[in-house]
């Protein structure tokens, strides 16, 4: 495999490390990338944007003002929009718009976020997923050829979980063939919405669809809001961009408010439903919530991007961890590699695992998405439930995970891991953000509860469950699993815990309900134990999924990466079985011998992994310019990049700050 040789010489720790490795880096990359002709694409695709621009910055993004930032990543957009126009998608093929790939290549440009993200990320999925053929031929190509920016303008200030509980109005006029969108109350506001603030000329808008006199809820609608020459907010369009944040400092999240603002009736997005010239209001869908399609989507690909995410903060750490030397373990020898505290490899080896779980499961994820999208095209809806029910779950939990795994990278790092030039601050604060858009955490284990709930019921009536619950089927029943310590035993016995979890939901609202609650009170009372019995549930999803896929991926690989796939995924079941002890002292018959056998096997498997550490994120192939870290380079120079970066700071363009003279020196003299 070609690697991007270093341009200086590699740390001497660090490339011991690399001669530790005893398995094929590249076959492990090509597996990762989903094949060989995969890894070559990437390449390509990364060589394409790499030799064209990227890094374009002169002072580091973070040391400028709010308004250079946001100019600044306008203007490596639109070198990056450009090329993706131009070239990568004549690589990936135009339908693969939203490519992994260039997904990845993006991260070159921007450490932060691209205010077009959403452009790409949620107004042309919208189109692709709810306009009608006719529709389509008229938006989509003028999206993808960026001729024309969109956001996707769904939360309002008011409300962003509850969708049916939104204000924005678009009432139809039949004289005029027109919807009039308004906003009639200050928490109608548009809010949040990616790109909208500045950026886009175009945004969908989630409104309540009012028509002959009668609401019939939120439907979507594509508005043009800014002038295409002048860029200037069209008249009854009041816009502009929220403010400072925790993470996504350059782009532009943007507030929206309408007044009377008129669309042609072709604006309203028609696939699911539509208003007739008459103002007919027709509904072809044959599932309520087809509108929240362009979620779902989003949901599915999160997981996979949180794989991204943690596979660059454990390279980060772990290639630090090689370089970093600290404390006497013994008189007079060197100071230890922190590689080599098994605390530090409790830490991170879980990050690899995780990674290479959550990709592995996106894939998975994916072609259950692709599946359901089949079927609804042959007009059945009967799988989009489940497919709900994984999205929701798979997403709330991967982006929890990542982000406590990611901070766990970062308190790996010690005090270098909290400056932005190590690029995990960055990191978490972009995934912290992934835990709440899309749907929030708790209210989407909520939704899995409910399809859980269901589905448990359905088990107890002795009816045959789909395949992510099938184990309710087996399981619903059982009273305490016998304990067995092998791999599928762990596996089955996190269902049995989701199992156990979910029944005693089940039993919690009976019991509740029988001694005179209502239905919606005895669920309320019950909702911390239903987000529990979901998050159970995800778990027994990953890890039999993990489990089953690097089974499959890796039949034909050699014996050696078998071998330490096979460790990783062994260590993820064992990580999990150690975190959830509670859990499995209640649900089976585990005993205090054998949870410290599985702690022991645990360490064990630690040190086994050890050599291979830096080997393995190696092996996540991610070069330099997308890394933007000075602990995380590929050559490991951690100490002369943090200098580097100091220098950059524009406090050091002066020997003495002006505030010296204004302030700090009359305050010396008493002269203030
Ligand atoms: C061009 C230049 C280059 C630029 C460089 C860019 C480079 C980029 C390269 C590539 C791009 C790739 C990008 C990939 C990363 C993507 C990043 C995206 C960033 C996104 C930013 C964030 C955007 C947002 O946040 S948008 C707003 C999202 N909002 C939410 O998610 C709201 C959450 N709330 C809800 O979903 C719902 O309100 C609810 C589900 C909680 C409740 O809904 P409800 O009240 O209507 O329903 P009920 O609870 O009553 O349920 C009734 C019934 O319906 C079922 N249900 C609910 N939802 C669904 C569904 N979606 N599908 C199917 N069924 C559903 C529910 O289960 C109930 O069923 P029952 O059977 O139980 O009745
Ligand atoms: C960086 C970022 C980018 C975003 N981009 C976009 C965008 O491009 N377009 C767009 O439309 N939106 C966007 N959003 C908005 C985002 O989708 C919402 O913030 C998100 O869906 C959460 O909704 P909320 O803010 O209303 O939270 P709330 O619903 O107010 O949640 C607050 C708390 O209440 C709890 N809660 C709420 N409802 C329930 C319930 N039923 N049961 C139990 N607990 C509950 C939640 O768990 C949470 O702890 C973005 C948000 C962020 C942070």
């Amino acid at each position: 495999m070609k690697i991007n040789k270093p341009k200086h010489d590699v740390n001497p720790d660090l490339a011991k490390e690399r001669l530790k490795c005893n398995f094929n880096i590249e076959e492990v990359t090509n597996i990762i990338d989903g094949g060989k002709d995969k890894t070559v694409q990437r390449k390509k695709i990364e060589d394409i944007a790499l030799n064209n621009g990227a890094s374009l910055d002169e002072v580091p993004e973070e040391c400028l003002s709010i308004k250079e930032r946001y100019e600044n990543a306008v203007r490596k957009s639109c070198v990056y929009g450009n090329l993706v126009r131009n070239e990568m998608l004549e690589i990936t093929g135009i339908e693969n718009f939203e490519s992994p790939v260039l997904r990845r290549t993006a991260d070159a440009f921007f450490k932060d976020i691209s205010p077009f993200m959403l452009h790409l990320g949620m107004f042309v999925p919208t189109l692709i997923g709810q306009c009608t053929p006719e529709q389509t031929a008229e938006w989509l190509p003028k999206a993808l050829d960026m001729q024309i920016i969109g956001a996707y303008a769904q939360t309002e200030l008011g409300h962003g979980t509850f969708i049916r509980g939104l204000e924005t109005t678009a009432t139809y006029n039949p004289e005029k063939e027109e919807f009039v969108l308004h906003s009639p109350t200050i928490t109608s506001y548009k809010w949040w919405a990616g790109g909208l603030g500045k950026t886009a000329n175009h945004c969908v808008v989630m409104a309540q669809l009012y028509t002959q006199g009668k609401c019939h809820g939120t439907h979507l609608f594509i508005v043009k809001i800014r002038d295409l020459d002048t860029h200037m907010p069209l008249p009854g369009i009041t816009v502009g961009e929220i403010g400072p944040r925790m993470g996504f400092s350059s782009a532009d999240n943007g507030f929206l408010r309408f007044d009377h603002f008129r669309i042609p009736r072709e604006n309203m997005l028609m696939k699911h439903a539509k208003v007739e010239k008459d103002g007919v209001y027709v509904k072809s869908a044959k599932h309520g919530k087809l509108t929240y399609g362009t979620m779902v989507f989003i949901r599915v690909t999160l997981v996979s991007e949180m794989s991204f995410n943690i596979s660059k903060a454990a390279t980060i750490a772990i290639r630090y961890s090689a370089v970093r030397r600290q404390t006497e373990l013994r008189p007079n020898e060197p100071e230890p590699q922190i590689l080599d505290y098994p605390t530090q490899q409790h830490k991170l080896f879980i990050c690899i695992a995780t990674a290479h779980a959550f990709q592995l499961t996106s894939c998975w994820l994916w072609n259950t998405f692709q599946a359901v999208l089949a079927d609804m095209k042959k007009g059945n809806v009967d799988t989009l439930p489940e497919l709900h029910a994984l999205s929701s779950c798979l997403k709330a939990v991967s982006t929890s995970d990542a982000l406590s795994h990611i901070e766990q990278c970062r308190f790996a790092c010690g005090g270098h891991g909290y400056m932005l030039s190590s690029n995990l601050p960055f990191i978490y604060s972009f995934v912290a953000a992934t835990r709440t858009y899309e749907g929030d955490y708790t209210v989407l284990l909520l939704q899995t509860a409910r399809f859980l709930v269901k589905a448990s019921e359905q088990a107890e009536a002795g009816k045959k469950l789909t395949q992510t619950v099938s184990y309710l089927n087996r399981t619903a029943n059982a009273d305490r699993l016998n304990w067995d310590n092998t791999h599928e035993g762990i596996i089955k016995s996190f269902q049995v815990i989701a199992a156990g979890k979910i029944g005693q939901c089940v039993k919690s609202i009976r019991d509740r309900t029988a001694s005179g609650m209502d239905y919606e009170d005895a669920w309320l009372m019950t909702t911390v134990q239903l987000v529990g019995a979901a998050e159970a549930h995800c778990r027994a999803v990953l890890l039999n999924t993990y489990w089953s896929e690097m089974r499959k991926i890796t039949e034909a690989s050699s014996a050696d990466v078998k071998k330490v796939m096979h460790q990783l995924a062994v260590l993820y079941l064992m990580y999990w079985a150690l975190e959830k002890t509670g859990d499995l002292l209640k649900y089976s018959s585990v005993s205090k011998k054998d949870l410290d056998e599985l702690q022991r096997r645990y360490e064990e498997l630690l040190a086994e992994l050890r050599p291979n550490a830096v080997g393995l994120v190696d092996a996540f192939d991610l070069r330099d310019e997308i890394l933007h870290s000075s602990l995380g380079s590929y050559d490991g120079r951690v100490y002369e990049r943090l200098i580097e970066e100091a220098h950059k700071s524009p406090l050091n363009d002066e020997p003495v700050n002006q505030s010296f003279h204004k302030y700090t020196k009359p305050l010396m003299l008493g002269k203030l």
